[in-house]
């Protein structure tokens, strides 16, 4: 699937995706000091070859301009040419479409994730018990468990990838990067937003449960 054999339509599409989801964000103040970035494939999926729009780097994602998003390809590369960078965390997007096939990557940084990340860092895993958004992920079990993968911030960003590989678990549509954020995925925009929403609310409770309960 060539980028030029994709429909402006299909394009464009993705792009209006983004546009709201990152507006959505914004006001939420899920992207401080210029920190996230957000991806939706465009396309058919197959594992060596697809495409997809994600913010441009270093932007300030609450403003709204024609440079925000670009196309590249599944090795993070510009589909088309540009003047614009692909965000600095693309290759992790790369590998997150490769090991799941999924349709749209979302990237933030909150306090609570952060939080949570360091506290559960020797465990190398966030654990959550029965709490009912779970649910959002598609898991229905009464009282599940569930254990949300956490792998080491390098300031070498393909030094992260291999962790990615390693530590994605196809149950749960999110990983964990020590003390910087949560990446959430899902088979669209729609999907990714659900489970990041759902992630962000099981951290917040996860952060406040510890707090009343260690001494
Ligand atoms: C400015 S702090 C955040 C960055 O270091 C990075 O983690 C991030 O999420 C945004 O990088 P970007 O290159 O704009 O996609
Ligand atoms: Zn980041």
């Amino acid at each position: 699937m060539s980028f030029a054999s994709l429909s402006l339509e299909t394009k464009q599409r993705a792009l209006a995706e983004l546009t709201g989801v990152k507006r959505l964000f914004a006001d939420r103040g899920w992207f401080p000091g210029t920190s996230g970035n957000l991806s939706v494939r465009v396309g058919d999926f197959a594992p060596d070859d697809f495409h997809f729009a994600i913010t441009a780097s270093g932007k300030d994602k609450s403003l709204s301009t024609p440079e925000d998003f670009l196309f590249v390809d599944r090795e993070g590369k510009p589909s088309e040419t540009t003047g614009l960078k692909p965000s600095a965390e693309t290759l992790i997007h790369c590998e997150i479409y490769r090991q799941t096939g999924c349709g749209a990557i979302f990237h933030v940084h909150t306090v609570f994730n952060n939080l949570v990340s360091e506290l559960f860092w020797e465990r190398k895993s966030i654990p959550v018990d029965g709490v009912e958004l779970i649910k959002a992920f598609n898991i229905w079990d009464e009282e599940a468990h569930i254990e949300i993968p956490i792998v080491s911030n390098f300031a070498h960003i393909p030094s992260i990838v291999p962790e990615v590989t390693e530590r994605l678990d196809k149950r749960i549509p999110g990983i964990m990067l020590r003390k910087h954020g949560i990446y959430a995925w899902g088979v669209n925009a729609f999907e990714a937003k659900r489970h990041l929403e759902a992630f962000e609310f099981l951290f917040e409770y996860v952060y406040r449960w510890e707090l009343l309960h260690r001494r």
